[in-house]
């Protein structure tokens, strides 16, 4: 419980009807869950508005609305607060309902289009194993140093964050390292927050039905970087082609990693192979069990990240040799009798999804084939799906296209969608399975003695969402029992 006007501390208002010195039991932006006593944040959403909920939220007890148009009719015992931005307001109002937790710990976010899950994990990893107590926000899982809480989100609403914070603040976590998502920039989800530092990945195409153009997605990754406090600091990947840009107005301490430019933290790779990499960083050298250049990028930036948090070199070069490999990305097994190897991989954008087959490529000792299972997400941007097509085909031996997570979209569609994308000369390497599990299954039977299988898009995820349901379905261990099973 806590009174609204400390729950208001720094929310910009510009109207305010009826008392702010009353009690409040929770904040809620879903008026579904109101119980009395609470206070309610309207939200304009992507689907509906919620101020077409308010009414509803008095009726089941709400005492406080925070709001960005005021209603014609106002019951006398509640009280409005307007605002002119509800989403900034309830980011605000979180913070100080969980007293600022932030604030308590190190926290560092991650953002970029591909290698947010895996930099964090690392990170949490790396400082569990030097000894910290450590938290996780991330697409996969939150954890609260050992605690494993489940999520839907890459970035979850201000109050689901705040109050994990919370949580890891409580039992004395030193450091925590979250996924920041285009999404959660955009709708201030993380506004609020006190970061220690700030990392940035890279910029590729991804979200584009969310974001209208490249250029905005751009622009809404930047913000996060603006709007870091001087005392922290900024990481960039400056191989990337946006990576500069990150930096240019923000106030925080600069500093840039790469492969290719001369910079802050560099690195260079010395061997590359299915067993991990063997990287110089800085002039030392280290082992890491992470496969493929992109994760050259995900290492390095995790090891300029523990230093600028103050973290020895030698011990973080000893403890990165030491880091497993993330749930979901580059997952790998071979099979005893015919050395076939699949790989489950989370690619699902195009970039993600070359990175891929490119490191396959550049590892595979033998002429083996490379085998393809691969879809595109339903209800997400339309206009990856060529892209992802066209490069799964020119970079495999043979394409199984088939459903990711259609969601509410017809799944032949999404497919015919894809199609459209692949190249005459790659025609007869694609066939499409609609069903994933005999998409998979097609895999294991085409694969031969030392042929490689990716299966892309769904990595660690436990279910297949079709029409809106959700059913079990795990990649990892589908190709793992049809390839047992034909005794491969
Ligand atoms: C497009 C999008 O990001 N939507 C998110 C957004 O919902 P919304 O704005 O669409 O909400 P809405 O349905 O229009 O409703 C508006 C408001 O009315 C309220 N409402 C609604 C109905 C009712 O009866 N009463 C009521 O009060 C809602 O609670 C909401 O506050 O705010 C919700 C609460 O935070 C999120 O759960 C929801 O995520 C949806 C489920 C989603 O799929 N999001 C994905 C795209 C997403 O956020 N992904 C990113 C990035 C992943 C990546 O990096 O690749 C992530 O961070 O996970
Ligand atoms: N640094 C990187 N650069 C490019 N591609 C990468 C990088 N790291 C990982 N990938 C590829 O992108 C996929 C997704 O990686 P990861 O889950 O770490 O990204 P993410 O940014 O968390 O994605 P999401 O937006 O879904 O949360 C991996 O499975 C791999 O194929
Ligand atoms: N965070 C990403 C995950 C995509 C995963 C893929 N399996 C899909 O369902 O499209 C998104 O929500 O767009
Ligand atoms: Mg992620």
């Amino acid at each position: 419980m806590m009174i609204l006007k400390d729950i208001l501390y720094k929310v910009s208002l510009d109207i305010v009807i009826g008392a702010t010195d009353v009690a409040i039991n929770q904040i809620q932006f879903d008026s579904r869950a109101i119980e009395k006593g609470d206070a309610f944040v309207a939200l304009k959403g992507t689907a509906v508005d919620g101020h077409e909920y308010i009414e509803k939220a008095v009726s089941q007890g709400a005492t406080a609305i925070i709001l960005e148009e005021l209603p014609d009719y106002q019951e006398e015992s509640v009280t409005y607060v307007k605002v002119s931005n509800a989403h900034n307001a309830l980011a605000l109002m979180a913070a100080n309902f969980y007293d600022n937790p932030s604030k308590q710990l190190k926290l560092v976010g991650v953002t970029g289009t591909n290698g947010k899950t895996t930099t964090t994990s690392l990170l949490y990893q790396l400082f569990k194993k030097s000894g910290f107590k450590a938290g996780l926000i991330s697409t996969v899982e939150i954890l609260i140093n050992e605690k494993v809480v489940a999520t839907k989100h890459t970035t979850p609403d201000p109050l689901t964050i705040n109050k994990h914070l919370a949580d890891m603040v409580s039992i004395g976590v030193d450091y925590c390292f979250m996924e920041v998502s285009s999404h959660g920039i955009a709708q201030e989800r993380v506004t609020g927050l006190e970061f220690a530092g700030g990392i940035f990945t890279n910029l590729s195409h991804d979200h584009l039905d969310y974001h209208n153009s490249f250029a905005e997605y751009r622009n809404v990754k930047k913000r996060f970087f603006d709007d870091m406090p001087k005392h922290a600091f900024v990481l960039t990947n400056l191989d990337d082609k946006n990576g500069a840009v990150m930096l240019q107005n923000t106030k925080a301490r600069k500093l840039g990693y790469a492969l290719k430019t001369y910079t802050d933290y560099r690195a260079q790779i010395i061997e590359n192979q299915f067993g991990g990499l063997l990287l110089k960083i800085n002039e030392h050298e280290v082992w890491s069990k992470m496969v493929g250049q992109f994760n050259a990028y995900n290492v390095l930036a995790i090891y300029a990240c523990a230093i600028e948090l103050g973290l020895d070199e030698i011990e973080v070069l000893e403890v990165i040799s030491q880091l497993q490999g993330v749930s979901g990305r580059f997952q790998y097994f071979t099979t005893v009798e015919n050395k076939i190897t699949a790989i489950v991989d989370y690619a699902h954008t195009p970039d993600a999804l070359k990175n891929v087959l490119e490191t396959i490529n550049s590892i595979r000792t033998r002429n083996e084939k490379v085998i393809t299972v691969v879809g595109c997400g339903g209800d997400r941007d339309n206009t990856k799906r060529p892209k992802m097509a066209h490069i799964a085909a020119a970079l495999s031996d043979q394409v199984i296209f088939t459903s990711d997570n259609p969601r509410t979209e017809d799944p032949q569609k999404i497919l015919d969608d894809m199609e459209k994308g692949v190249q005459p000369q790659d025609f007869k390497k694609t066939i499409t399975i609609l069903d994933r599990r005999q998409a998979i299954k097609a895999a294991a039977k085409m694969a031969d003695k030392n042929d490689i299988i990716l299966i892309a898009g769904k990595g660690h995820e436990t279910y297949q969402e079709i029409n809106g349901v959700r059913s079990d379905f795990n990649d990892r261990t589908i190709i793992a029992d049809f390839l047992n099973q034909l005794q491969k």
